[in-house]
Parts: structure tokens; C-alpha cells; sequence
């Protein structure tokens, strides 16, 4: 049986907006929104049902106050990025029933999503172009500026009426700086990392931590809740970066600390499988170890977060400890760690390889 809640949120004394939520146990995705702001320079009517084929999105002029659906036209997504995080989210995104463009600098990652009904645009400028949002998950800080304000980039093609959503984990400095690019055009942005890996991604169990405008996302939230589980919005652009990178510099220690612990546990002659079995039944256990630990014990890891993307994001934590001038010693260690796994030739592997630059023999000088 669906049921239906009527929220009222107000952004400004001048702005009311009205989110209505429908769950059914068919459904996670079921909303509607409809808002109405003589502020803005654009108002959206955004109607969702369960499935995204419902789903419509109309940016019309603020005189234009209608309460009729009937000129909705379905939402147009741009995605951009297709690697191990980024194919399945547009996947999911195309599953849903949604009208999707995809571009991905290797090109012949798109093909498996153009299979599923997505179209295909030649640059992130002329993706942005075609569609009222598009999200980017990119691997980097470079990257993701580079599509999002590059050479045919998407601001390029971006300008009132539209969104920007980037999902990449980045610093807060480069969010901003993107923010800027994209809100010149008269756009909206939003930045939207994801916690949450490859088996998530696939599953729609995302979690994203969300800041920019409050505006585009309520307008993204059906979107966000057909790729993820849960969502935190997190007021200005630079917050949902440092929430991610504070939440993978812990991530990164653990499993650093968790590497040491399975090659001690068997050179004292214990099971690290046992090991494993014990941690999971006590105070600290967590799903990290318990999914990674048995491939670990058999020096195998199938990669769902690349290393290289790790250390990255250990790099930038401490960048974000240092502006603010906290100590984070043991997360410095750690980003020690995964450059010795970097120097080995690990970056493409899961960062659990972190646990062979614990393996590699120090030299005897004696
Ligand atoms: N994997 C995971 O578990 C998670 C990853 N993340 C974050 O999500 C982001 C993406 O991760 P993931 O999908 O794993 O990474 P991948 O390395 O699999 O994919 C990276 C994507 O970025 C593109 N890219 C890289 N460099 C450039 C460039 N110079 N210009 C244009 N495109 C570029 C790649 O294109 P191409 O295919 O051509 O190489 C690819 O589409 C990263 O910021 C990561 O930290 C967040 C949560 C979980
Ligand atoms: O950034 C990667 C996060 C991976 C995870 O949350 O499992």
C-alpha cells in the first residue's frame, strides 16, 4: 500500500517549496516535487513516479506558474565518467526507465549502456548541451575539472535551466572551482560524492553526501534515491567533499591497520582466517573486513576501489587536515603505506593490496 507525505521545506522567506514522497513496496523511487520561486532565475516542475520512465522535468520562466503536467517532457540525463563506479550508476539510471546520454573519454565504454537504450554524445559540451542534468564521476581532482570546464567541457554546454551533479571524490577547492565555472553559465550545481563501492554502485545502495544548491537537490533527490540508499545534504560546496575524504582517510587507516593485523596473526603462527572470524563477531567488526579478509588471506584482490584511488584520497585528506592545521598521524603513515603499493605496481588493484607493501622484504645490510 503506498502512502504519501507532503513536506513543506522553505529555502528563503521567498521561497516555498513542496516535496511530496510516495513509497510503495514496489518502489524506493517515487516522489513528487513541484516548486515555484519568483527569486530564481528558473522554476522546475519535476514529477516522479516509480519507475524514471515516469519521471519529467520541465524548466519554464518564472512568470509561468502553471500547476497542469501535461507539458512535462521526461528528464534528460547526462552521464559522464564510465569506470567501475560510474557504468553501473547509468546503468541503473537506463534500468529505471530514464532517457540517458553517456560519454566516457574511452569511448568504447559507452557501448554496453548504448546497448541498454542509452544515446551517445561526443563530448561532455555537447552531452550538457542535450540534457537538464548531468552527473560526472571522474577519477580525480584533474579530471573531473578538466570534463567539467575543459576543451569541450560541460560547462560549455551548460546555462540556465540546467544542472551539474558531480559525484567524483575531489577536494574542496576544486569543487568550488568547478561550482564557479558551472554557476556562471546560470546553472545550478551540486556536488555528490558517493560512499559506497562497486557491489553498491550495481545495487542502487549508494550514499551520497551531497552540498551546493539546495534547489537542484531536491530536483535530483529521484535520481539519487534510483543509484543510492540513503542521501545527506550538507549545505555549501566544499562539505560533501570533506565528509567523503574524512570518511576514506578512515577507511584507508583501517585497512592498513587490518593488513598488519593478518600478516602478524600468521607469522605467530595463528589462522588469519580465523583472525577474520573473531573480528567479525566483536566491537570492531565491519563489513570491509569480512568481504575483504578471505581474499586477502589468499593474496587476491579483484578490484571494486582502485589503490591509486585510495592514496588519492589519503592525499587530499591530509591536505584537508593540514588547512586546518589537525593532526592525522596515522592516516600520514598509511598514505605512506599505499605509496610503497603505488611504487610496486598495485595502483589498479583493490587498495586491500595495501597489505603486500607490508609483505615486501627489507633489505639485510648486515
Ligand atoms: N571504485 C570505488 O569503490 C569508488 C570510487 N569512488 C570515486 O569515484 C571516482 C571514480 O572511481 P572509479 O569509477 O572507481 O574509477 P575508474 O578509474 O574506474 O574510472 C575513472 C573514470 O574517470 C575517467 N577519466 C580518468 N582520467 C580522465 C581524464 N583525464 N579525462 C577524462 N576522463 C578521465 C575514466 O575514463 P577512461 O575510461 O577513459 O579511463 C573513467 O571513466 C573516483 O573519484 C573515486 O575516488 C567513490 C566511491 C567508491
Ligand atoms: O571511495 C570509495 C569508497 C568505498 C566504500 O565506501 O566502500
Amino acid at each position: 500500500m503506498a502512502k504519501t507525505l507532503l513536506l513543506k521545506t522553505t529555502f528563503s522567506q521567498h521561497h516555498h517549496h513542496y516535496l511530496h514522497l510516495s513509497t510503495s513496496r514496489f518502489s524506493k523511487a517515487t516522489a513528487m516535487c513541484s516548486s515555484f520561486s519568483p527569486l530564481l532565475p528558473i522554476n522546475f516542475r519535476y514529477i516522479a513516479r516509480p519507475m524514471c520512465s515516469f519521471v519529467s522535468f520541465k524548466a519554464f520562466s518564472s512568470q509561468d506558474n502553471t500547476s497542469t503536467t501535461k507539458d512535462d517532457v521526461p528528464a534528460r540525463i547526462g552521464f559522464l565518467g564510465l569506470g567501475i563506479m560510474g557504468s553501473p550508476m547509468a546503468q541503473n539510471l537506463i534500468k529505471a526507465g530514464c532517457d540517458v546520454t553517456v560519454w566516457n573519454r574511452t569511448k568504447s565504454k559507452c557501448d554496453p549502456l548504448v546497448s541498454l537504450g542509452a544515446k551517445y554524445e561526443a563530448s561532455p559540451e555537447e552531452v550538457a548541451a542535450s540534457c537538464d542534468i548531468t552527473f560526472a564521476m571522474l577519477a580525480d581532482p584533474e579530471s573531473a575539472a578538466d570534463v567539467a570546464y575543459g576543451k569541450h567541457g560541460a560547462a560549455s554546454g551548460m546555462g540556465p535551466g540546467k544542472g551539474y551533479v558531480d559525484v567524483s571524490t575531489v577536494d574542496g577547492d576544486t569543487s568550488k572551482l568547478i561550482s564557479e565555472h558551472i554557476k556562471a553559465t546560470g546553472a545550478q550545481f551540486l556536488e555528490a560524492p558517493v560512499s559506497g563501492s562497486k557491489k553498491p554502485a550495481e545495487d542502487g545502495q549508494l550514499i551520497f553526501l551531497t552540498a551546493g544548491d539546495r534547489f537542484l537537490y531536491e530536483m535530483v533527490g529521484p535520481f539519487l534515491d534510483i543509484m543510492g540508499k540513503s542521501r545527506f545534504y550538507l549545505g555549501d560546496v566544499g562539505n560533501g567533499a570533506a565528509m567523503k575524504l574524512v570518511v576514506n582517510m578512515i577507511m584507508g587507516s583501517m585497512m592498513a591497520s587490518f593488513s598488519e593485523g593478518l600478516l602478524l596473526s600468521a607469522k605467530v603462527g595463528l589462522d588469519p582466517s580465523v583472525l577474520v572470524e573473531v573480528i567479525s563477531q566483536g566491537a570492531i567488526s565491519a563489513p570491509m573486513y569480512s568481504m575483504k579478509g578471505p581474499a586477502m588471506v589468499k593474496s587476491l584482490y579483484p578490484t571494486a576501489f582502485p589503490l591509486k584511488h585510495q592514496q588519492k584520497d589519503l592525499r587530499l585528506a591530509l591536505g584537508l587536515a593540514e588547512s586546518v592545521s589537525q593532526s592525522t598521524p596515522i592516516a600520514a603513515a598509511a598514505n605512506e603505506l599505499y605509496k610503497v603499493a603505488k611504487s610496486h605496481g598495485l595502483s589498479d588493484e583493490d587498495f586491500s593490496a595495501v597489505i603486500e607493501a607490508l609483505k615486501v622484504k627489507v633489505q639485510n645490510k648486515e
